[in-house]
């Protein structure tokens, strides 16, 4: 069995087939996640809050990522792995490209992913110019939570909707052929949706999007304290855990996930 290539998912948006994306953290996860349907993992630095119980994804390390993703891989043989690439692992082009190849080498990542727009273009050309895939996140940038002072709504005023727009266009020219959109109003992703030739994965961007992801725990209600509005508890509706990704996985694929209630 191949894997998932970016050609088949760039089909995919082309087709409006919608791309299902969850993170994962091990290789359990990893297979049931493949079983019930799951196009692309994302083994996400939220695991520095949902399996290290930090405060932020701030304290999580490469070797952390490598060693995640590694187990994300083995226990896969179909999906596409996307890993992030940490906080300030990406702070300059040299940083970056050691990072990302220990990601990829050991890791086993299929694409990294870096969060900004402007900041990030000179490694985003670097790395796909070596043949490294990249996946852009633009909007709330967890990784930039002390900065902004929390996690918010991105985009609500035309002049940083305008903002992330460029943004996303930029990261398109120079390389990226993926992006994430991370908790903006659902108009502004399809708007951004519509202008990219790249699939644009939304979380907490509205119905509109080429896929969505999610944080695994979120849709399996296991996360400790409060979970983001544009989650959605599948386990409680389908109440077992590989019923409860594929039923993710269906609503995603027919347009049910996410419902007004999960958008800005
Ligand atoms: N478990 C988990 N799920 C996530 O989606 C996630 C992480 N962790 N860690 C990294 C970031 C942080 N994220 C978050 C965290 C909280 C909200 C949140 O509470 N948002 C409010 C909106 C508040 C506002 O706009 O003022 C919400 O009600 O959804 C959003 C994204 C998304 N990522
Ligand atoms: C929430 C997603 C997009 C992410 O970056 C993560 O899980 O770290
Ligand atoms: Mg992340």
């Amino acid at each position: 069995m191949s894997r998932l290539s970016l050609a088949n998912l760039r089909k995919m948006k082309v087709a409006q087939e919608k791309i299902a994306v969850l993170t994962a953290y091990d290789a359990s996860f990893s297979h049931l996640l493949e079983q019930s349907g799951v196009d692309v993992i994302l083994v996400g630095d939220s695991l520095g809050m949902v399996i290290q119980g930090q405060e932020s994804t701030l304290p999580v390390s490469v070797n952390d990522m490598i060693y995640h993703t590694a187990n994300v891989v083995r226990g896969s043989e179909k999906v596409f792995v996307v890993a992030d690439m940490p906080f300030m692992s990406y702070a300059n082009i040299d940083l970056a490209l050691l990072n990302a190849a220990r990601l990829m080498a050991e890791g086993g990542a299929h694409m990294v992913k870096l969060e900004g727009g402007k900041t990030v273009l000179p490694a985003v050309r670097e790395l796909t110019a070596r043949g490294i895939p990249v996946c852009g996140h633009l909007g709330l940038l967890p990784q930039s939570v002390h900065r902004v002072g929390g996690y918010h709504v991105q985009g609500r005023e035309s002049q940083v909707a305008q903002q992330i727009t460029e943004d996303a266009l930029d990261l398109q020219s120079a390389g990226a052929d993926m992006l994430v959109l991370e908790c903006v109003p659902a108009s502004l992703a399809k708007s951004i949706t519509e202008q990219l030739r790249i699939p644009v994965i939304g979380i907490g961007a509205g119905k509109d999007c080429d896929g969505q992801v999610l944080v695994l725990y979120d849709m399996l209600g296991i996360t400790s304290g409060k979970r983001p509005r544009f989650s959605h508890d599948f386990l409680a509706e389908a109440g077992h855990i590989p019923a409860a990704v594929s039923l993710y996985v269906q609503s995603v694929k027919n347009g049910q996930f996410p419902g007004p209630e999960q958008q800005y």
